[in-house]
């Protein structure tokens, strides 16, 4: 016993101390728990306040979309964590068990909302600074990400290897973590080790001393760090040897060097098409004048005898070959229609990977599609009906009504709707697609252009318009010319529905002949339809 004797005792108030110390210790983690947790509510609260205000302009914004999924996903698990180490009561009422039913993002999708984000920031060149800040094209839509809504960006890129990237989105988050003063589940020194191996990783040993030398300053003890340190050193030194010999011309090694990507260099990189298509996307290229004098309008009457009753309006996007758009071909009632009949059924568009023959997401198309027979809806085959009257060709080939809709940053790269050669594709359907028809079911606030690569051309939805093209020259052959794309979207939703048309049972209304040149699509008119009504 130690009560008998007071020195016995003394050791007794060392251990009263460490109780105060831990006790002091336990509370102060607590509290900045509950702090934690209450930091959270109160930015979920504000912002599905914001959300239900006008939901479709708030999903629309890829800033919105990203960090609803980042809430989602890594705070909900920063959440978990946090009422993990709380009482037994608390874990009794973990979101995840009470919530079972309701659906919840997964790191992928996190992954895929952080490469949207890159996506949108190249092809419409929007600075980091202005996404962080809710700004898309000098507009403030939403509100500014956190250092942590940076940081985990970056993270996501870096575990993609997009160290480019995730080096912008690391120094944003140190730029605003310093600033904050938030209890946050990952320290400066963090980034500082991303920045600094992110450069490592792009060859850029001297940022990557740099760096390192600055987290050392801000953590000594950092043990990776101080690991990483002279591995670089030793890295830089051996590099310039290198590079000083070669100056000799004594190292009689090939003339090699890893030298860091450069932005400058990267951009240089892209291909002829890539620039193109960008350019394109952010609507900076206008048609030679030469084009543009014979575009022209009008209402469209001939092909099917329907139209002397219901003319068509009809404009020449381009000439030779002809890209036309039809106005106001769809009712909203239509929209409405087969938005809703497609929706539960969409897939994730996905290709068949040589590897492994298992189909996988397509990289080159982010788009979810659905598709519907004209069996099944009256609607449905009143749209083929309608393409069949406006195109004047046979819908008897052709294939069924394909609905899309595009998420958070969501494209469809370069590409041809007809089939090349060596593909074999479409036998089934009678001959490769002669023609495309694209339904535009949505307008798209900002970005979510098609666009012909090799024309030149941008086209800007308008919901309840179709654009319409030849895919195939007369003698069957691909055209070339029709390269196009969808551009990513960048603010809001962008709906289309397409239909194919195939060259089986075209034989009578467009015999095929060996001429290579595309003759134009809409034959001449007689009269123009105003003449009808006045
Ligand atoms: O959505 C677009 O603008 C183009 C879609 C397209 O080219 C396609 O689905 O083949
Ligand atoms: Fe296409």
């Amino acid at each position: 016993e130690l009560f008998t004797a007071i020195s016995d005792v003394e050791p007794l108030l060392e251990t009263h101390k460490k109780i105060i110390d831990d006790l002091e210790d336990y509370i102060k983690k607590e509290e900045d728990r509950l702090q934690a947790l209450k930091r959270h509510l109160v930015i979920y609260r504000r912002e599905h306040e914001q959300a239900m205000e006008d939901i479709p302009n708030y999903l629309g914004n890829p800033i919105n979309a990203f960090t609803l999924i980042k809430r989602l996903t890594i705070d909900l698990d920063d959440i978990e964590k946090s009422i993990e180490i709380g009482t037994e009561y608390i874990k009794n009422i973990t979101i995840i068990n009470n919530h079972a039913n309701v659906k919840y993002p997964t790191l992928e999708d996190l992954t895929g909302a952080a490469q949207a984000l890159t996506r949108l920031q190249q092809t419409y060149k929007l600075e980091v600074k202005d996404l962080s800040e809710g700004r898309l094209n000098g507009v403030v839509y939403s509100t500014p990400m956190s250092a942590g809504d940076c940081y985990e960006l970056g993270k996501a890129l870096y575990n993609e290897k997009d160290y480019e990237n995730a080096l912008d989105w690391m120094n944003e988050a140190l730029y605003k973590y310093v600033d904050e003063d938030q209890p946050y589940p990952f320290s400066e020194a963090d980034i500082l080790e991303y920045i600094s191996f992110s450069h490592y990783l792009l060859g850029d040993l001297k940022s990557a001393i740099e760096w390192t030398k600055n987290l050392l300053l801000i953590e000594p003890k950092h043990s990776r760090a101080a690991g990483n340190l002279p591995h670089y050193q030793k890295a830089l030194q051996e590099k310039e040897l290198k590079a000083k010999k070669r100056r000799k011309g004594d190292t009689g090694e090939p003339d090699i060097e890893y030298e860091p990507q450069a932005k400058e260099s990267r951009s240089n990189s892209y291909s002829a098409e890539r620039q193109s298509y960008e350019a394109l996307c952010r609507g900076e290229k206008e048609l030679p004048p030469e084009i543009t004098k014979t575009l022209t309008c009008r209402y469209m009457t001939e092909n099917h005898p329907f139209l002397k009753l219901a003319p068509v309006k009809m404009e020449y996007l381009y000439r030779n070959p002809d890209i036309i758009v039809f106005n106001d071909v769809l009712s909203e009632y239509e929209i409405d229609y087969i938005k809703r009949l497609a929706q539960p059924r969409f897939r994730r568009a996905t290709v068949h990977d040589p590897a492994t023959g298992e189909l996988v997401p397509a990289h080159y198309r982010i788009s979810k599609s659905a598709w519907l027979k004209d069996e099944e809806s009256a609607i449905v085959a009143r749209v083929s009906r309608r393409v069949a009257h406006i195109t004047g060709l046979s819908m008897t080939t052709a294939e069924e009504l394909q609905v899309v809709n595009y998420g958070i940053g969501g494209h469809y790269d370069p590409h041809f709707d007809f089939a090349r050669k060596e593909e074999n594709a479409f036998e089934k359907f009678n001959g490769n697609r002669i023609a495309t028809v694209l339904f535009y079911m949505s307008d798209v606030a900002q970005g979510g252009a098609t666009v012909f690569t090799e024309l030149g051309l941008s086209v800007f939805p308008r919901r309840g318009s179709a654009v319409f093209w030849l895919n195939l020259h007369p003698s069957g052959e691909g055209d070339l010319a029709t390269r196009h794309a969808a551009c990513p979207v960048l603010r809001g939703s962008k709906w289309v529905c397409n239909k194919w048309i195939h060259q089986g049972g075209q034989e009578l209304i467009r015999p095929c002949n060996l001429e290579y040149q595309k003759e134009s699509i809409i034959r001449p008119i007689p009269q123009p339809i105003e003449k009808f009504f006045r």
